[in-house]
């Protein structure tokens, strides 16, 4: 049996107030800048999971899981249901998410997910594809009972480092009512990546290219939320992680792949880890909240590239944004501040500080972001790092070593063989090589995250492996349908400096000319 758990609360909010699952798709981020989360988080037992929930496919997974989260009144089973199997149809494998097992041979149990089949090549079109649908039937279903002059739209603001933008885009181009705006570092995504957003010609789509950082986009996004006038005029939607259907729509593949995992083993025999490439900790915290729904899962590991807010975290229990982001060879990853890491703080600060008090929790949550506004850090104290070690571990990788890893893979792989990694992947599977080595533990099984397809990163892929014979990028790594990006018109605007007044000016200016 499984517990539910459908009402939301905000991260830093004080006071009783709850929200239901629309509200909070909807609203996208709390108006005292918080983030929603589940105060509980529902139980399922070992029984269903190993004699029910391990026999599933993806999609009846996924309803099940979404079920617990989302009341019925809100969203009837078959509605729910239709919902699952129309995101998931667009997915180029059958199994949604599919698991390659042991991809280095039989020794090092290490498996790679693979959550890049959806329709941009990356682990974000998993969410994205059942968000954009959510949106599409939330509005319909408002709008159905509203006269004509009184009907309702969405705007939604994002931001991405590459892989945010064009799942969002392919899950609501062409949407009724609904127009989306991506805010994205100029100079700083793959060309591919780039060519995926500004290429789609519907009109309800603009990207905006941003003079800064991805952190300087997602705290305009951040601040366009906090502006009520704007929002009022334009009813701003949220496409980034800070939308908690994007969390719910990752936990599935948490389970699936487990269940894959250790299929034919003796379940009590065999131990699951997580590995996750991660940046601003949305991929990972599903994860969360996987195990904590009862998925016994033995470590969730973060492995981070040289922006290793999280790494550093996990080892001092400093939060201490560092001043410059650097630019590696996994771009969406180049993170200072990784927004979801708030979510978990509130479970931690709940559990090791505040008595499980829910509005304790937020008042210390509160506190925090606060002094990280005013001083760039704050402390959480060892009982908080405590908590989070029993849950997480972390590892920091480097250019370098991802570039190895690239090549290692490529070099190693049996299953299939010339496996090619992209450069985010391979930060999760250096991770994972290094834990195989570390624990030393044959009953241990590795799932190492793969967030997005090899073609996506041509130029990191091409230097680790040009000089291997007879590799071809696009013989072997690109995929048709991305080949033909760079001959099609592109649409973007330029803005000049990283300021919130110049993006409200380029979205009111583009929304009119949509005409929706
Ligand atoms: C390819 C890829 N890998 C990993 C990540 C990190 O995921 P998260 O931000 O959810 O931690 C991202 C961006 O989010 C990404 O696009
Ligand atoms: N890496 C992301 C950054 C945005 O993160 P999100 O998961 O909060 O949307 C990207 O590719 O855009």
């Amino acid at each position: 049996m499984a517990t539910t758990s459908q009402v939301y609360r905000s991260t830093r909010s004080s006071d009783k107030e709850t929200k239901t699952f629309e509200e909070v798709v909807i609203q996208g981020l709390a108006k005292d800048g918080g983030l929603f989360i589940p105060p509980t988080i529902p139980q399922v037992s070992q029984e269903t999971l190993f004699s029910k929930w391990s026999k599933l496919s993806f999609q009846e997974l996924a309803f099940e899981i979404m079920r617990l989260y989302i009341d019925s009144n809100e969203i009837p089973d078959a509605d729910l249901k239709q919902l699952i199997n129309r995101s998931y149809s667009t997915f180029r494998s059958t199994e949604v998410t599919p698991l390659v097992k042991n991809v280095t041979g039989n020794n090092e149990n290490l498996h790679i997910l693979e959550l890049f089949h959806g329709p941009t090549y990356a682990f974000k079109d998993v969410a994205l594809q059942f968000v954009g649908n959510l949106f599409e039937y939330f509005l319909q279903r408002t709008n159905a009972s509203l006269p004509e002059s009184e009907k309702k739209q969405i705007t939604v603001v994002g931001a991405t480092s590459g892989d945010t933008g064009s799942a969002a885009i392919y899950g609501l181009r062409g949407k009724k009512d609904v127009s989306v705006f991506i805010l994205y570092p100029t100079g700083r995504i793959s060309p591919i990546q780039e060519e995926q957003m500004t290429t789609v010609p519907d009109k309800n789509v603009q990207t905006l290219s941003v003079k800064g950082t991805f952190d300087n986009c997602q705290d305009i996004v951040k601040a366009i939320f906090a502006d009520k006038d704007f929002n009022k005029r334009h009813n701003v939607g949220a496409v980034n992680s800070i939308n908690w259907a994007r969390i719910l729509a990752q936990m599935t593949y948490y389970f699936y792949s487990y269940f894959k995992a250790i299929e034919g083993k003796d379940q009590s025999a065999v131990k699951v880890k997580f590995v996750v490439p991660s940046g601003n900790f949305g991929d990972i915290l599903a994860g969360y909240f996987a195990k904590k729904m009862g998925l016994p899962v033995e470590k969730l590991v973060i492995a981070t590239n040289e922006n290793d807010i999280l790494d550093r975290f996990l080892k001092s229990g400093d939060y201490e944004r560092s001043d410059e982001v650097a630019a590696t060879l996994s771009p969406a990853m180049d993170i200072l501040i990784s927004s979801n890491f708030e979510r978990l703080l509130w479970y931690l600060a709940r559990e090791n500080l505040a008595g499980n008090d829910d509005l304790k929790a937020g008042e210390i949550v509160n506190g925090w972001f606060h002094e990280l506004k005013s001083n760039g850090k704050f402390q959480v104290g060892q009982a908080v790092i405590d908590g989070a070690l029993k849950d997480f571990a972390s590892e920091r990788v480097s250019d370098e070593e991802t570039a190895a890893t690239i090549k290692k893979i490529y070099e190693e792989s049996v299953n299939p063989k010339k496996y090619v990694l992209d450069p985010h992947t391979a930060v999760g599977v250096c991770a994972s090589k290094r834990l195989i080595a570390a624990d030393n533990n044959a009953s241990i099984n590795y799932i190492s995250l793969s967030t997005a397809h090899p073609a996506k990163f041509a130029e990191a892929v091409n230097n680790a492996l040009s000089s291997f014979e007879g590799y071809s990028f696009e013989k072997d790594v690109l995929p048709e349908e991305l080949k033909k990006l760079s001959t099609l018109p592109k649409k973007l605007k330029f803005i000049e400096k990283a300021d919130i007044e110049l993006v409200k000016a380029a979205i009111d200016e583009e929304l009119a000319k949509m005409d929706l």
